[in-house]
């Protein structure tokens, strides 16, 4: 996959097979536009490009918080792991904000890109206050020459696959929710950074994580099962995400103590990948008690990982 970040360098495309948006966290339903993509390149000997935004939208138009599912960078990876030709980043700011919905169509997808084929998601809005959307693109296709085809929402339950209902799941700690509605499971990636040292001291030692990305959104509180890649090795473990009720802390950790391991990790970047929750943080009358519950969880993460 190319990856191009400058709108003025982009190559000639062939049969451009476009699609556009946020694509936050390429989900189920992300993947049904990418298959229809791909399918649609294939028949007209096409190449795919799917046009993102950095920052996300949701930044300079309602200057929010974001809590991005996947990051840009683990956006790309997937992307290109389903095989698309092309990603194009858009520095999204406020003049582009600012563009009406049919100069947006004329100057820059059609002007820029040259579409074959448009393929866009059912709720895919675009333009100055989100103004344009499937009826525009439909009332411009015969001006400007593209083919379009809009992808119904997928359901998974029948409950609507959405950006939106995954954040949530993530934040109530509900990873198989999210697992089940992202078609993968959810991850994140943190540098080791120095705690208290009074793990070592229970015989669990936890590397504390700092997260890399700013804007990535943060999992739930709560106890789970999972997995990091330090380098290449994958190493089963445990997490917990919480504010040491025990300890009456007040700041939030997240720490990961992992199984058959003994090594100075400080500095590190891990990637932890959630494999299931185990319990909700609990206050324990001593450190003794949290030991206790601590050797509990090791025998439950271990059943967890060995079954997925
Ligand atoms: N099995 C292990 N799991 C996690 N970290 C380990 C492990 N073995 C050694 N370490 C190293 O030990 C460090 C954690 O030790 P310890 O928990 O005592 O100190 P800390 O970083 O101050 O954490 P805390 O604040 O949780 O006590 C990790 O950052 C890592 O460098
Ligand atoms: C798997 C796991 C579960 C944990 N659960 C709790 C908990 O329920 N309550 C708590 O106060 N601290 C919990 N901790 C954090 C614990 O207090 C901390 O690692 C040690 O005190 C060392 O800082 C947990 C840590 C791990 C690794």
């Amino acid at each position: 996959m190319q990856v191009h970040y400058d709108l003025e360098q982009l190559p000639p495309f062939r049969n451009a097979v476009v699609t556009i948006g946020t694509f936050d966290g390429v989900h189920l339903g992300h993947r049904e536009i990418l298959r229809a993509q791909r399918q649609a390149a294939d028949r007209c000997g096409g190449e795919t490009l799917v046009i993102t935004f950095d920052p996300h939208p949701r930044k300079i138009v309602q200057g929010a918080s974001l809590e991005l599912i996947t990051t840009l960078s683990e956006k790309a990876a997937l992307l290109e792991s389903l095989g698309v030709d092309h990603l194009v980043v858009v520095p999204f700011n406020a003049e582009f904000a600012a563009q009406e919905a049919d100069a947006y169509v004329r100057d820059f997808l059609v002007g820029r890109f040259h579409p074959h084929t448009l393929i866009i998601g059912y709720d895919h809005r675009f333009g100055k206050g989100r103004s344009g959307g499937y009826e525009l693109l439909e009332a411009l296709q015969a001006r400007y020459g593209y083919q379009l085809i809009e992808i119904p929402q997928q359901l998974v339950h029948s409950i609507g696959v959405s950006s939106t209902k995954i954040r949530q799941a993530l934040k109530q700690s509900d990873v198989a929710a999210a697992e089940e509605l992202l078609g993968y499971r959810f991850s994140f990636e943190g540098t080791v950074i120095h705690g208290d040292k009074l793990g070592r001291t229970i015989g669990y030692p936890t590397a504390n994580l700092s997260y890399t990305d700013s804007d990535k959104i943060r999992l739930g509180e709560g106890v789970y099962a999972a997995t990091a890649t330090l380098h290449k090795d994958t190493i089963g473990g445990m997490l917990s995400i919480g504010k040491r009720p025990t300890l009456n802390d007040v700041v939030e950790r997240v720490e990961i103590n992992l199984f058959d391991f003994n090594k100075d990790i400080y500095e590190e970047q891990l990637r932890v990948e959630v494999h299931s929750y185990l319990r909700p943080q609990e206050k324990y009358t001593s450190l003794d008690a949290l030991k206790e519950q601590l050797h509990l969880d090791k025998v439950n993460a271990l059943a967890a990982l060995k079954g997925s």
